[in-house]
């Protein structure tokens, strides 16, 4: 398989998530907030911020929601409960109803955990347009993490995502948060690796402190040099520093079309290398060039579309 394959599989549309917001389903007022905010997908979640006591409401609002509130230009995911629990089974019913753009499983520990919701989605006659997203936040979900992708290149799969759940982490291993997050880097490292491998993509964990925005900059930033996405948000003042970070920068643009120059350059379809400013630069940049340049685009287009379309409330 060629990089860019393994990067973009040719049968998923590429997408922009660098910012990717999480709402309670319960928080109708925030749920009201969502078309007039600039994040790239949203994370309508049943799972963890709604009390077992709420969870059929958080469902009824969801269903009120999707009846009048498309978001036109962002990604809609619903996060369930576990299957395991007592409200897993109604939760993905309601994703059947709803049609989303993706289901998000919690704590996936295992392959298993999502083929059995891929083989769901099937016998319900879902669209495959509607993929599968994982959260790894659980020690197993780490140490699986290569098995759990390797899932996604499985026929009919619809694995497409992971976004990686550091408080859920912490509680199971009893890391601290700390400032660089130095004893999670080589698992955050493990889950790119496997995203990387398998042709996936990987958002990066939620940062709890949401006014402390100098620390959420730096978090930001080591999750773009580690190659994360994007990033799960909790709070709308998040989602600007997101989609700065993990949007192409101007600079980058201009080094990226000076490749793809470069390399149109009469004569140059027989270089495998060339020099461009003091720099070697090879054929494999360019593969980066095109795909930064693609990622620009799409962002430009759901700007002028976000700009175009009418701010409709739910
Ligand atoms: C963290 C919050 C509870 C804070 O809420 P609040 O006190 O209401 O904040 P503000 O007063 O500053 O809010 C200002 C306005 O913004 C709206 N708002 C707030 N958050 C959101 C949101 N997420 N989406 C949309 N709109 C939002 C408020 O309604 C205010 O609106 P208005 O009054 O009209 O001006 C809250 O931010 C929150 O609940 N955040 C999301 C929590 C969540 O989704 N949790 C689950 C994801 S975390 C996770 O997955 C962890 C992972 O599993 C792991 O293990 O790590
Ligand atoms: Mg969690």
């Amino acid at each position: 398989m060629s990089q860019s394959e393994s990067q973009n599989p040719p049968s998923r549309p590429a997408r922009v998530r660098r910012s990717v917001l999480s709402v309670p389903a319960i928080n109708r007022r925030a749920l009201d907030k969502l078309s007039s905010l600039d994040c790239d997908a949203v994370i309508f979640d049943l799972e963890d911020s709604v009390a077992p006591e709420k969870k059929a409401e958080a469902r009824e609002n969801l269903r009120a929601f999707f009846a009048v509130a498309p978001l036109p230009g962002k990604e809609r995911i619903i996060r369930i409960n576990a299957l395991s629990s007592n409200f897993g089974a109604d939760d993905l019913a309601l994703v059947a109803e709803l049609e989303p753009d993706a289901v998000l499983l919690p704590k996936v520990d295992e392959p298993q955990d999502v083929m059995m919701v891929g083989d769901w989605l099937a016998e319900a006659d879902v669209p495959e347009e509607l993929r599968i997203w994982a959260m790894i936040e659980t020690p197993r979900g780490i140490l699986n993490a290569a098995a759990i992708a390797e899932a996604g290149r499985t026929a009919g799969s619809r694995l497409d995502c992971f976004v990686v759940g550091l408080n859920d982490l912490r509680k199971e291993t009893g890391v601290l948060p700390q400032p660089g997050r130095p004893y999670l880097v080589p698992w955050l490292m493990q889950v790119i690796l496997a995203v990387s491998a398998y042709g996936l993509e990987a958002i990066d964990s939620v940062f709890n402190d949401f006014k402390d925005a100098e620390e959420f900059e730096a978090e930001c930033g080591q999750g773009v040099a580690m190659g994360f996405t994007g990033k799960m948000l909790i709070h709308p003042s998040q989602i600007e520093a997101a989609n700065r970070h993990f949007g192409p920068a101007e600079a980058a643009i201009a080094e990226a079309e000076a490749i793809i120059s470069a390399f149109a350059e009469p004569g140059a379809e027989a270089l495998n290398v060339v020099n461009i400013g003091g720099r070697m630069v090879e054929r494999l940049h360019l593969v980066q060039a095109e795909r930064l340049i693609h990622k620009a685009r799409l962002i430009e287009q759901r700007s002028l579309g976000a700009a175009a379309a009418p701010r409709t409330g739910a």
